[in-house]
């Protein structure tokens, strides 16, 4: 396989993933971007330059995960290697629970797939399984790549990674509480235990069934359907902030859950609308800030929308 570019873009959404009860199953696309762009330089090596979130903190060699991504995916096609210029101006801030390393991953991925001279030798499902490789977990790189909200699964004993796009309804709008301090996924994964109870896991399957229909067609049951008996509870202590704001939302009759692995907060807030049917503000307008009351300072409030979607590169020029 050779490549068909020397130049190319790509812009990626950060996800939410398990929305209560879907945990490491059920993502969504959010309309907050990283944009990247790659150049294949003659020489071998790369070069990295980030603006943004992760700026103080990312590698800026081999090791950055956009640039893993993308190796991986030249290997996977037989492309060859080639030194690499990569620009990315960061948006999604890390290690909060919005995905910003699927979305690096995603994106490293796509901008491969942009370079190649036949780019359907990565098609998504040959992308999806690479990021989950490379994440561990499909619930967020499946939103990443396809937009709006998914379903992914392991499939066979290989545990091949699936997705589908979910119908969403008009009046789901996302809001989340993002803090200021960062919590990797890799700990929060750690204190969730090895087995789970039997009752917990029934009841978690039926309010991830209902979930389907509630983003789908019923938000009116928005709130019984992300109820979640398999990691918040367990992940409490990592994130007792999180936990009681999720807890103060819930108990004003907002669908609150932990956005991710945390600490970041998403609302799946209902539109309101008048008699004319015009969109008038949502559930969570004014209970946001009554319910930010007993938590501690330096978070942000964003209403990022829906990024409907997905990921996506293109040639430049
Ligand atoms: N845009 C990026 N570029 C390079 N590395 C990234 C990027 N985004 C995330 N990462 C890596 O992933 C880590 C965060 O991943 P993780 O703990 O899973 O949190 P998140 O919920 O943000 O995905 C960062 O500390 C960094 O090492
Ligand atoms: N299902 C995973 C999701 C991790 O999402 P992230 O945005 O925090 O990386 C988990 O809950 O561990």
């Amino acid at each position: 396989m050779r490549l068909g570019h020397h130049h190319v873009r790509a812009r990626v959404p950060a996800t939410s993933a398990n929305l209560g009860p879907g945990f490491d199953a059920l993502g969504l696309a959010l309309g907050l971007h990283d944009d990247l762009e790659v150049r294949a330089l003659g020489s071998p090596g790369v070069v990295v330059d980030v603006t943004g979130e992760g700026a103080d903190s990312v590698p800026r060699g081999e090791d950055h995960l956009v640039v893993r991504a993308l190796r991986l995916a030249l290997d996977h096609v037989g492309a060859p290697q080639t030194g690499l210029h990569l620009t990315c101006t960061n948006r999604i801030p890390h290690g909060r629970g919005l995905g910003s390393s699927a979305a690096a991953a995603v994106g490293g991925l796509l901008l491969a797939r942009a370079l190649l001279a036949d780019p359907e030798a990565l098609d998504d499902e040959t992308v999806l399984g690479l990021a989950t490789e490379l994440e561990g977990h499909p619930d967020n790189a499946a939103p990443a790549l396809l937009g709006g909200a998914t379903i992914a699964w392991l499939e066979g004993t290989g545990e091949r990674p699936r997705a589908v796009r979910l119908g969403l309804h008009p009046d789901v709008a996302p809001l989340v509480v993002v803090p200021a301090t960062e919590l990797s996924t890799r700990r929060a994964r750690g204190v969730l235990p090895a087995s789970v109870p039997h009752r917990d896991a029934a009841q978690q399957a039926g309010r991830a069934a209902l979930l389907v229909e509630a983003l789908s067609r019923r938000p009116d049951l928005l709130l019984p359907a992300t109820c979640d008996w398999l990691h918040q509870p367990y992940r409490r202590d990592v994130m007792p902030d999180s936990l009681a704001l999720v807890d103060a939302l819930r108990a004003h009759g907002v669908a609150a859950v932990v956005s991710g692995a945390g600490p970041t907060v998403l609302a799946l807030a209902r539109v309101r609308r008048d008699a004319a049917g015009t969109a008038v503000g949502t559930d969570a307008d004014g209970v946001v800030d009554d319910a930010f009351g007993g938590v501690m300072g330096g978070w942000a409030v964003l209403r990022p929308g829906l990024d409907l979607d997905g990921g996506g590169a293109w040639p430049v020029g």
